[in-house]
């Protein structure tokens, strides 16, 4: 194949040509399968040295055995190896095993130039495909490099030094109150295309560091880090990465694929449109093996379904920078192979994986590249996965055999062969790991490996391969950012471009997203407000229709208590004998629109605001669109469950018969209840939790009923006390109710035949109970409605505070 080649597809359906045997791929097979006899050998002398880990040295040994055989076997076939000529150009389908070959294209890829090295890489890796014995292997990892539609991303290099961390230690008030240092001088790199684990026993200070590296804790944090050689810059270094947490919280009554499309209609740009965000995340779902549960409702994930959500809703950016704390959490062993599979591919793809651990089984320790081990916060290993044994070897500790040196080195962190930490820490310092720190090739690694032009066998985040992986990657080939250098504006755009058409030149990589649509070196937020706010009112919309206990189980309530009410009240409301009953008929229906409206958001806020959290950490809106959108989308049912309840009792309990007092008392009764919704959400919101939440709910209504002129009268109250009745939005909507039903003019009440009245006119009700001629029904609303908007004002600041308070 000569250099220079030009390579144009068309856009159809399924196209069929003529196949072609080509030496130069036959050439690139014959290499690749001496290169993995070689590894199978190398294995195999491993295994029989007595490394350790025999049983797994010697299974990788017979897979990789097998797998040279099945290719050996493949390319004896030739004509399953070679091109398919297709309407008069060179493709890269499949052969039917005969003379014909099949090609199912779907998209144009604009002519490029592509250079014979490159070429050779990617038609060793159709061959992959194309080979019959090998194409039966489903290769997943693979494919997870691929991520095709994905928008291309910069890669990303993080360098830190002495980095400390430091928290006030004892009570506020207490004289011993002094400072611990959790993390003691960190320093090192973390570089893309390797899957990185933090560990260290438990207390260690691994999800300190994560946070501090993720710019989580940032106050008492001190020390140098950099992105791409440029001192971090916070709000960039948010967006470009993302931080999924151990507890994945997620909102139970949105589809995985609902889920997903929120995801990229607020990570996205705008300009790109529904169908090509739907293949996006179409993309992501079938990759991480979720789109057998794309209309399944969160709720009803397993563990391992969760993790991988989580995952692929961050993945929807495709972030070049990832953190997981302690992703195998709460998996078996199976699932957490799978779930740092998935990790180790993204990796591959050019991205930087960091993953805290705590004490990974050897299976899953093999698969990490790059280890820093922490202990007592400071850090006693810093190299390769592979480096560990032997550099703990060189100090004189020796790994016992068929011991996991994962267990082994939490042991030593641990302190269970001595004070060692200071020393291997200053070892660390004085540099004697940095020999363990080059990557060296793993038999597990294999399906990422790939020929170069001198076939010797690299990783594939070494060259310009990894912009076919959707991450480009800033190495010494990519000119302007040869040191590393993340470039700005144009500059980036550049290389971007540059990446997007290799992407083209390779097989089947066709980004959605034109080069640029990505602003990743601004702080803002992918999106407008506007977009933000329409985005997540949907989304609250549709989750409190779900809702069964928001919803469902409200507007039956509604109903069904106004209905008993009304029954037990029934005509009493123009009785003079049963004012007093009366009364207590309309405190009653307040106390049931507060608890109504209160104590469902007290059970539902403090859940949502873990994704709440999540989501404005990982910048995916701010705080206000949140904030609005939520309380906008509930308004409606704060609206229509008061006029419910009061349509019925209203006229059961045959209160005056006239519009403008029906209205009033529907508008009181909706105040009520917005008012108490509001005080759910700040208490739901400022609580520590959802028990704190369900105590302080119910125990704050107290003094709210105590001073709100019912059960004792305004002038009763004790003057020193009198100023609680004022915060009591009780008060005014009992007043406001008494003068709707009583007040303006209402004249005189009915009294029945051979019945003692003890009031025949309304005037006489409304003195009985404090409530003098000054009093006005519309400054009654009108305080209340500040007071609603007092509380709202309140519950965004402890938003904002909240969210301040995890970024430390
Ligand atoms: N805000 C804080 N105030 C006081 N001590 C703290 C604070 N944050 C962390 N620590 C202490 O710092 C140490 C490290 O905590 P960290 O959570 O980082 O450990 P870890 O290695 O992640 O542990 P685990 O594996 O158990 O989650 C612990 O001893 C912890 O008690």
């Amino acid at each position: 194949m000569s250099a220079d080649t030009h390579v144009e597809m068309e856009m159809a359906d399924s196209v069929t040509g003529t196949w072609e045997s080509d030496d130069v791929i036959l050439q690139s097979v014959q290499a690749l399968t001496e290169h993995m006899k070689l590894l199978s050998d190398e294995t195999k002398s491993l295994a029989r040295e007595g490394f350790t880990l025999r049983g797994e040295l010697e299974r990788v040994a017979s897979q990789v055995d097998s797998k040279a055989h099945n290719l050996a076997t493949g390319m004896t076939s030739s004509n399953q190896v070679g091109h398919c000529r297709l309407q008069g150009h060179r493709s890269l389908c499949k052969s039917d095993g005969g003379g014909e070959c099949a090609c199912d294209v779907r998209h144009r890829v604009k002519p490029v130039v592509i250079d014979q090295a490159s070429q050779v890489d990617l038609d060793v890796e159709r061959v992959y495909w194309n080979a019959g014995p090998l194409k039966k292997v489903e290769n997943r990892t693979y494919e997870a490099q691929k991520l095709s539609h994905l928008p291309t991303r910069q890669a990303v290099h993080l360098e830190f030094s002495d980095i400390t961390y430091t928290v006030k230690e004892g009570s506020m008030w207490s004289r011993k109150r002094g400072n611990k240092t959790i993390l003691k001088s960190l320093s090192g790199r973390f570089s893309p295309g390797e899957l990185i684990a933090i560990m260290g026993p438990s207390g260690a200070g691994k999800s300190s560091f994560m946070n501090a590296l993720a710019g989580y804790r940032t106050h008492s944090m001190k020390g140098t880090l950099l992105v791409n050689g440029q001192a971090r810059n916070l709000r960039q270094f948010r967006k470009m990465s993302c931080y999924i947490m151990q507890d994945c919280n997620l909102l139970p009554h949105l589809s995985v694929m609902e889920a997903m499309m929120v995801s990229a209609n607020l990570k996205l740009p705008e300009k790109i449109g529904r169908g090509a965000k739907k293949i996006v995340v179409e993309e992501i779902l079938s990759l991480l093996g979720l789109m057998e549960c794309a209309h399944t409702r969160t709720s009803k994930l397993s563990g391992g379904q969760v993790k991988r959500l989580a995952i692929a809703l961050e993945l929807v950016n495709n972030p070049p920078v990832l953190f997981f704390d302690e992703p195998t959490s709460g998996l078996d062993s199976s699932s957490s192979f799978q779930c740092l599979s998935l990790l180790k591919s993204l990796a591959r793809g050019g991205r930087t994986v960091i993953c805290t651990i705590h004490q990974p089984s050897a299976r899953l320790f093999e698969m990490f590249d790059q280890l820093y081990v922490l202990g007592e916060g400071q850090c006693i290993y810093r190299g390769t996965m592979q480096g560990l044994v032997p550099y703990l070897k060189n100090q004189g500790l020796i790994c016992p055999p068929y011991h996991n040196p994962a267990d082994y080195v939490i042991e030593i962190a641990s302190g269970e062969y001595g004070n060692l930490i200071a020393n291997l820490s200053k070892l660390v310092d004085e540099g004697k790991c940095e020999e363990f720190l080059k990557l060296e090739p793993s038999p597990h690694s294999t399906s990422t490996n790939s020929l170069n032009s001198n076939n010797s066998l690299t990783y594939a985040h070494s060259n310009g391969d990894a912009a076919s992986l959707g991450i480009s990657m800033a190495t010494k080939n990519e000119g302007s950012i040869t040191n590393g250098h993340m470039p700005s504006g144009a500059q980036s755009n550049r290389v971007t471009t540059k990446a997007v058409f290799k992407e083209a030149n390779g097989v089947t990589k066709h980004s959605v997203m034109s080069c640029g649509d990505l602003d990743l070196d601004s702080g803002h937020f992918a999106t407008s407000f506007l977009t933000q706010f329409s985005v997540l009112f949907k989304r609250a919309f549709l989750t409190i229709v779900r809702d069964q206990l928001l919803t469902h189980i409200r507007i039956i309530s509604h109903i069904a208590c106004g209905l008993l009410i009304g029954l037990l009240y029934l005509n009493i409301g123009n009785d003079g004998s049963k004012a007093f009953n009366n009364t207590g008929f309309l405190f009653l229906s307040i106390l049931f629109l507060m608890f109504t409206a209160l104590m469902p958001t007290l059970l539902s806020f403090p859940l949502e605001m873990g994704v709440f959290v999540r989501e404005n950490l990982n910048y995916w809106y701010s705080i206000k669109a949140y904030y609005l959108a939520k309380t906008m989308a509930d308004m409606p049912f704060q609206f229509v469950l008061p006029i419910f309840y009061c349509t019925i009792v209203y006229w059961m309990t045959d209160q005056p018969p006239e519009a403008g007092r029906f209205v009033l008392f529907i508008a009181m009764a909706t105040m009520t209840s917005l008012c108490a919704q509001s005080l759910g959400l700040l208490i739901g919101a400022g609580s520590t939790s959802l028990q704190v939440a369900v105590f302080a709910g119910p125990i704050s209504s107290i003094p709210i009923l105590l001073f709100s002129g019912y059960f004792v009268t305004f002038d009763t109250i004790p003057s020193y006390l009198q100023w609680i009745s004022y915060s009591s939005y009780v008060r005014y909507s009992f007043e406001g109710m008494m003068l709707t039903i009583y007040g303006m003019d209402r004249g005189e009440l009915g009294c029945p035949v051979n019945t003692t009245c003890m009031f025949h006119t309304s005037q006489e009700v409304l003195e009985a109970l404090d409530l003098g001629k000054d009093s006005k029904v519309y400054w009654d609303f009108l305080i209340m409605f500040g007071y609603f908007l007092v509380l709202r004002i309140f519950c965004f600041v402890v938003l904002k505070f909240k969210v301040r308070q995890h970024l430390g």
